[in-house]
């Protein structure tokens, strides 16, 4: 028995088609009533339908429809919120039906997920959630969806969220990573890669998982030799970040970055702390002999190969940048302009460039399951099944690093993820097959608590405030 039938009455039985006449062919124009749930919704849409990004769409959304202030804010809520939220909010919408949640049209479901989240995870009261929801489905879906948007939300009413999740998920004593997985609203098997690569199923799981749902803190990279981190926390109002000598960390509501004079005079850009740590262990990391010519194998857009090229400025050394893709081959361009930076728009497990390189970065493509906190949805979007195809890239890359770097030379790998077959699985077999010694990458993050056994570092988000990213170093014999 599905649990906590029993206490209810009759489930809606009937999930309804959409009429195909009650498809919109044109643009919607946006009502003039409540335009944070109608932006909300239409972002979830723009998600569900076109695999869109919410953190593209709903700013853009906001300017065009000049939505401001607090209707800004409880629009940011309501998409990111359910976004995220997704797992949750399916699991809980679909003990509240008779058929399966698959067989619910697209556009229903999403408005009850906007109506769920409004139930389960925030104050807005309960008539407002029911009533606003149906009205937003029936606008989009046909009045004949209303009745049933209706009863599903009044089932997904009797309970809260802690009531639900005691109903739904599993007994922590038995499965530990599923009842975790439900309750911070991830998938489960992203959920067992952050056990994995914690090595605990259970408060720092937890920690870590819920600081996926954290808004992330701006992080600035102050550009080597144009300001200095001090003097960009005094023009920004930030403060100097607590690991990276060229980071600062802007307080919370800052507004756009983009808007502020270092980043517009490019003396500044916006940079996870963690990944200006990863491009200095790639900077700093210990050659033997000469130390000018430097490749970064995956640049775009061109976020380390900025802080490389500072550095490679001030110590006399070059700064090959590959990236395959042509759009974010032309943003390393522009982002490095004036630094001594070549950008190579071709395929780095094939670049056609001379062997004998000082030091290598390879910043590989990924799952991107350290970022998680930026991007609402993409913790949905994701699948095991990307994880194979991925690592074989990765060990490509580092297998073609590794002839492109002279015996001496240090090749750094970075992924922006903790799961164990992107990181230690990839380096420790690349390394072994390309000849190279892994170093202790800690002694490259000086100052950085919590960094475990070595050799490879792991950052997070709940212990370091940054993006979890992997760093593994390695020197060619
Ligand atoms: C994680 S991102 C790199 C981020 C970048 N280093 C930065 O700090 O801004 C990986 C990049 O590798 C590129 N890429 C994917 N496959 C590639 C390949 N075979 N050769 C070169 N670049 C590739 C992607 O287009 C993407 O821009």
């Amino acid at each position: 028995m599905t649990p906590g039938r029993d206490r209810r009455p009759a489930k809606p039985s009937r999930p309804p088609r959409r009429r195909p006449e009650s498809r919109r062919e044109t643009p919607r124009k946006p009502p003039a009533t409540d335009p944070a749930r109608r932006a909300a919704l239409d972002v979830l849409r723009a998600v569900s339908e076109r695999d869109a990004y919410a953190n593209l769409v709903l700013p853009e959304l906001l300017r065009t429809r000049r939505i401001t202030g607090r209707d800004a804010a409880f629009a940011t809520e309501l998409a990111y919120g359910a976004a995220r939220a997704r797992g949750l909010l399916d699991a809980v919408i679909g003990a509240c039906l008779e058929r399966e949640l698959s067989k619910v049209d697209s556009t229903v479901l999403d408005a009850l997920r906007l109506g769920t989240y409004q139930l389960l995870r925030t104050r807005v009261p309960e008539h407002s959630a029911v009533s606003s929801t149906v009205d937003l489905a029936r606008e989009d879906a046909g009045s004949h969806v209303a009745g049933f948007v209706n009863a599903v939300l009044r089932k997904v009413s009797e309970k809260d969220e802690e009531a639900w999740l005691a109903e739904l998920a599993p007994d922590p004593a038995d499965d530990p990573i599923g009842n975790l997985a439900l309750r911070t609203a991830h998938p489960r098997w992203i959920a067992r890669s952050f056990a994995e690569a914690l090595g605990d199923t259970g408060a720092e799981l937890e920690a870590a998982l819920r600081a996926d749902d954290s808004r992330p803190e701006v992080h600035l990279l102050a550009r080597p030799g144009e300001i200095s981190a001090d003097e960009l926390a005094a023009v920004t109002g930030g403060e100097v970040a607590p690991y990276s000598p060229y980071g600062v960390h802007l307080p919370a509501g800052s507004g756009d970055p983009a808007d502020s004079e270092p980043l517009r005079e490019r003396l500044a850009t916006v940079q996870d702390e963690g990944s200006q740590l990863a491009a200095l262990a790639a900077a700093n990391a210990a050659v033997e002999g000469s130390d000018e010519r430097w490749l970064d194998l995956c640049a775009g857009p061109g976020g380390k190969a900025v802080l490389l090229g500072g550095l490679a400025a001030t110590s006399g050394a070059r700064v090959d940048a590959v990236e395959k893709a042509p759009h974010r081959a032309r943003l390393v361009t522009e982002a490095t302009e004036g630094l001594p930076v070549t950008v190579h728009v071709v395929d780095g497990r094939d670049p056609g460039l001379a062997e004998g390189y000082d030091r290598v970065l390879v910043d590989a493509p990924c799952t991107g399951l350290g970022a998680l906190r930026r991007r609402p949805e993409a913790r949905w979007r994701r699948q095991p099944s990307d994880v194979p195809e991925l690592t074989r890239l990765q060990g490509e890359l580092l297998a073609a690093a590794y002839r492109l770097v002279r015996p001496g030379g240090v090749v750094t790998y970075v992924v922006c993820s903790p799961h164990l077959a992107e990181t230690e699985g990839v380096i420790a077999e690349a390394a072994r097959r390309g000849g190279a010694d892994v170093l202790d990458a800690r002694e490259l993050f000086p100052g950085v608590p919590h960094l475990g056994p070595g050799p490879y570092v792991q950052l997070w988000p709940h212990r370091h405030g940054t993006d979890a990213m992997f760093c593994a170093v390695t020197r060619k014999r």
